[in-house]
């Protein structure tokens, strides 16, 4: 069934590609993965470093766990064949927004090294930006901005990511944050990863 759609639907190539959009924005099409346990910091620090990409004229789009969950994902809960369809659906929208020519920031927790190695693969050479934001769980837990640990703890929420659900740390991420340190540091830290590989030049 799959396959005789998909010979079916025939690639459109258009006029107007990739290049031509970053050559209008100015800086080039990448999407930043941050992946982090529940309370790591990975919407604080996406965030703050849209604020500034966007302040001096980058073109971004934050994409997170949260809001997607209330749309796109609204389907889907926990279980890993869930949290795959989540993320695949994600490396998609952010595929697109890519294309589009945007400096992409996502913020799931995408516990799964299989699942952001398929995002890294869909976006292809120099275009995934693996993000670890790294802090403990007693820390996470003791930040507990939700409540979801203490429910988690108390049994009232199943599969929940650190514990009883895995984690996988990333092994090579492009970046590795130490995510006690201060949210301004980290920006800094980012911005320099950023001009360093030529995404930016301002
Ligand atoms: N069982 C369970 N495990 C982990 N997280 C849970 C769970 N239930 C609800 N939440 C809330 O959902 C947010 C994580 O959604 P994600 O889409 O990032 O998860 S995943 O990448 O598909 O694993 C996560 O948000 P963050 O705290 O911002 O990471 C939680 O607030
Ligand atoms: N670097 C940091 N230092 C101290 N607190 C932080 C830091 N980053 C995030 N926080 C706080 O930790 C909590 C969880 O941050 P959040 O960005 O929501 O995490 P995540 O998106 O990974 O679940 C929030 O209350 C936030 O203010």
């Amino acid at each position: 069934m799959a396959a005789e759609h998909d010979e079916n639907v025939i690639w459109h190539p258009h006029a107007i590609n990739r290049d031509d959009r970053e050559r209008q924005h100015g800086h080039r099409g990448v999407v930043l993965w941050f992946t982090g346990l529940s309370g790591s910091g990975k919407s604080t620090v996406a965030g703050a470093l849209e604020q500034a990409l966007h302040q001096q004229g980058v073109n971004t789009y934050l994409l997170d766990g949260d809001n997607v969950r209330h749309g796109l994902c609204r389907d889907l809960g926990f279980s890993d064949a869930d949290r795959k369809e989540n993320i695949r659906r994600v490396g998609e929208v952010a595929k697109l927004m890519v294309d589009a020519g945007l400096v992409v920031l996502t913020a799931f927790i995408s516990p799964h090294r299989a699942e952001r190695q398929m995002v890294r693969e869909m976006l292809g050479e120099g275009r995934f930006i693996e993000v670890f934001v790294d802090t403990p769980l007693d820390i996470c837990e003791a930040r507990d901005p939700k409540g979801l640990y203490k429910k988690a703890r108390a049994g009232e929420l199943a599969n929940f990511t650190g514990i009883d659900a895995v984690y996988e740390a990333p092994t090579r991420p492009e970046i590795h944050l130490d995510g006690e340190q201060f949210v301004t540091k980290l920006t800094v830290q980012l911005l320099d990863l950023l001009r360093g590989r030529d995404i930016i030049n301002c």
